[in-house]
C-alpha cells in the first residue's frame, strides 16, 4: 500500500497535535488551570530536566538560574522540583514558610542505609524527628558537649602536626587532602565511640565502609525519580553495593555496641583511658535503656543517628580545611596576614594554641567564613519537601514539591556580594554576616527547623586545626606546581578533584 506524501504530512501533524494536547491536559490535571507556576526550562519526556544536572549540579543549576531566575520549577523525572538561588527566595523557604518546607525526600537508598530513615537528617518531619533533633541539639552537640571533646581535637591535631613535621624534615610534600580526611574521621570517630577504628586490618575495612557509605548517600538515585528506570541500579551493581554497605555497617555497629554493653565502664584509647559517657554512643545507649526521659528510641535509631554524624560531619568538615588551605596557598598575602594574627596571639614558641585563643583571631574566623561562602561544602544543602500547597514569591507551589536551595550559588550571587568570585576574607571583618542561619546570603549550614545542629562542632574543629597549621609552618606549593587545579569532585560534599599537595617548612621564632 502506498501513501501520498501529503497524507503522511497530515498524519504527522495530527499526531503532534494530539501528543501536545494530551501533555497539556495531563499538566493541567496535575496543576489545575489557574496556577501561577515559576519559570521552567524545557524538559524531556520521562527524564524531565534530570539530564541538565550534569556531574556538578550546583554549577549547572546556577547557569540555568541566570536564564530563568532565582526561583524556577524543574522536573526530576516526574518529581516537581523547585530550585532556589537567591537570598530572598531562600528566606521564603527556610524562614517565612519553614514549617511547610521542613519535610525531607523519601529515598530508597537512605531507607536502606539509614535504618528506614530512623536518623535525624532524612527522617520525615514529625514527632519522631523532633525528639531526635532535640537529642542532637541538647545532648550530643550542645556547646558544653562540643567543648568536652577539646582533648580529642587537641590530641588528633598534635598527631597530624607530628606527621607534617616528619615530612617537612625530609622536604617531602604532604597530601593535605588525605590528611584532612583522616583527621576528621578520627575526630568524629572518637567523639562517636570514644575510640578510633582507623588502625589495623579492621581499620582499613571500616574506612572503606565509611567512604562507600558517604559516597552512596550522596548519589542521585535515578529509580527514585523515574521508577520505570530503577532496573538500571540492579544491572549496574548500585543496588548490591547499597545492600553490602548496609549489611556490613550494621555488623560493624553491632560489634561496637556489644563491646560497649559487655564492658560499659572504660574504653582504652592508646595508653590513656577515655571516660565512659563522654561519647555519642554511650549517651544514646543511655537514652535507649532509660525510658523515663520521655524520649523513646530503639537500637536501630541509635545506629542511624551515629551514621548521620559520620555522613553529615566528616566530609563536610574536611572539605572546609581542604579549600581553605587551597585558597591560602593561592593567596600568599592572605596566608601571611593569617599567620601574623595567629603568631601574635600565641607568641611564645613553647605555648600551644588553646581553643580560648580562637576568640582572639577575627581574621581566622573571616578566612573560614570566606571558605564556606566560596566553597559551600554541601552546595545544594539537603533537599526539603513541601508538606502543603503554598505560595512562594507569588508562585503556586504544590504539596510534595521537592525544594533544592543552591547555597553555593547564593554565596556567589552578585546581588549580595561584591566581586563574588574573589577570595577575600577581609569582606567579613566589618560585617555582621554570619553562617548561623539568620543571614540568608550565607547559608552553608542551612537554616530554620532543619538547619544543621553541628555548626559549633565543625567550626571549632576547623578553626583549631587551621590555626595550628599556619602557626607552626610556612607553606608553599611543590616546585613543579605553578597554579593549583581548582577542579571539583562530584559528591554530597565537594572535595578537590586533585589532592592538595604542599610543602611545609617549620617557622623559626
Ligand atoms: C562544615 C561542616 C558542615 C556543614 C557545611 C553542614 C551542612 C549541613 C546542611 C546544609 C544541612 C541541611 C540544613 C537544612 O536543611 O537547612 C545539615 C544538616 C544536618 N547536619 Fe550538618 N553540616 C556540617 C557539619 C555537621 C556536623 C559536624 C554534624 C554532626 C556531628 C552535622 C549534623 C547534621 C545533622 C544531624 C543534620 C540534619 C538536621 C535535620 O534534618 O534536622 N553536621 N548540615
Amino acid at each position: 500500500m502506498q501513501f501520498h506524501p501529503f497524507t503522511l504530512i497530515i498524519q504527522a501533524l495530527l499526531s503532534l497535535f494530539l501528543i501536545s494536547y494530551i501533555t497539556k491536559w495531563l499538566y493541567k490535571k496535575t496543576y489545575g488551570n489557574k496556577k501561577h507556576l515559576p519559570p521552567s526550562p524545557p524538559k524531556l519526556p520521562i527524564l524531565g530536566n534530570l539530564h541538565q544536572l550534569g556531574l556538578l549540579p550546583h554549577r549547572n543549576l546556577q547557569s540555568l538560574a541566570k536564564k530563568y531566575g532565582p526561583i524556577m520549577l524543574l522536573h526530576f523525572g516526574n518529581k516537581p522540583t523547585l530550585i532556589v538561588s537567591s537570598a530572598d527566595s531562600a528566606r521564603e523557604i527556610m524562614k517565612t514558610h519553614d514549617v511547610i518546607f521542613s519535610d525531607r525526600l523519601e529515598s530508597s537508598v537512605n531507607k536502606r542505609l539509614l535504618y528506614d530513615c530512623k536518623d535525624v537528617s532524612v527522617a520525615p518531619y514529625g514527632e519522631y524527628w523532633r525528639q531526635l533533633k532535640s537529642i542532637c541539639v541538647l545532648q550530643l552537640l550542645s556547646n558544653k558537649r562540643v567543648q568536652s571533646f577539646h582533648s580529642v581535637r587537641e590530641e588528633e591535631t598534635a598527631l597530624l602536626m607530628k606527621r607534617i613535621r616528619e615530612s617537612s624534615s625530609r622536604s617531602n610534600p604532604v597530601d593535605l587532602s588525605q590528611m584532612f580526611t583522616e583527621f576528621t574521621n578520627d575526630v568524629v570517630c572518637r567523639s562517636a565511640f570514644g575510640k578510633k577504628y582507623s588502625e589495623g586490618e579492621n581499620g582499613k575495612k571500616y574506612l572503606w565502609l565509611l567512604k562507600e557509605f558517604v559516597e552512596l548517600v550522596g548519589k542521585i538515585n535515578i529509580g527514585d525519580f523515574v521508577p520505570m528506570l530503577s532496573w538500571i541500579n540492579r544491572v549496574n551493581g548500585f543496588d548490591s553495593r547499597v545492600d553490602k554497605v548496609a549489611r556490613e555497617m550494621d555488623e560493624f555497629f553491632e560489634g561496637v555496641i556489644c563491646e560497649r554493653i559487655e564492658n560499659p565502664k572504660k574504653l582504652l584509647h592508646g595508653d590513656r583511658e577515655e571516660k565512659h559517657g563522654e561519647n555519642f554512643l554511650d549517651i544514646l545507649l543511655e537514652i535507649y535503656r532509660d525510658n523515663g526521659t520521655g524520649v523513646s528510641i530503639d537500637r536501630d535509631s541509635v545506629k542511624a543517628i551515629i551514621l548521620d554524624v559520620f555522613a553529615a560531619g566528616t566530609d563536610t568538615t574536611s572539605t572546609v580545611l581542604e579549600w581553605a588551605m587551597t585558597q591560602l596557598l593561592r593567596h600568599p598575602q592572605i596566608m601571611q596576614k593569617l599567620q601574623h594574627e595567629v603568631r601574635q596571639v600565641v607568641k611564645d614558641k613553647n605555648d600551644t594554641i588553646t581553643e580560648n585563643d580562637l576568640e582572639k583571631m577575627p581574621y581566622l574566623k573571616a578566612v573560614i567564613k570566606e571558605t564556606l561562602r566560596l566553597h559551600t561544602p554541601i552546595p545544594l544543602l539537603v533537599p526539603r519537601v513541601a508538606r502543603k500547597d503554598v505560595k512562594v514569591m507569588g508562585y503556586d507551589i504544590s504539596a510534595g514539591t521537592m525544594v533544592i536551595v543552591n547555597g553555593w550559588a547564593i554565596g556567589r550571587d552578585p546581588a549580595s556580594w561584591n566581586e563574588p568570585e574573589k577570595f577575600d576574607p577581609d569582606r567579613f571583618l566589618d560585617s555582621r554576616v554570619d553562617y548561623q542561619g539568620l543571614d540568608f546570603e550565607l547559608i552553608p549550614f542551612g537554616a530554620g527547623r532543619r538547619g544543621c545542629p553541628g555548626i559549633s562542632y565543625a567550626i571549632v574543629t576547623d578553626e583549631f586545626l587551621l590555626a595550628n597549621l599556619v602557626r607552626e609552618f610556612d607553606w608553599k606549593l611543590p616546585d613543579d606546581v605553578e597554579d593549583l587545579d581548582m577542579g571539583e569532585l562530584p559528591g554530597l560534599a565537594i572535595h578537590r578533584a586533585v589532592p592538595l599537595l604542599a610543602l611545609a617548612s617549620q617557622y623559626v621564632y
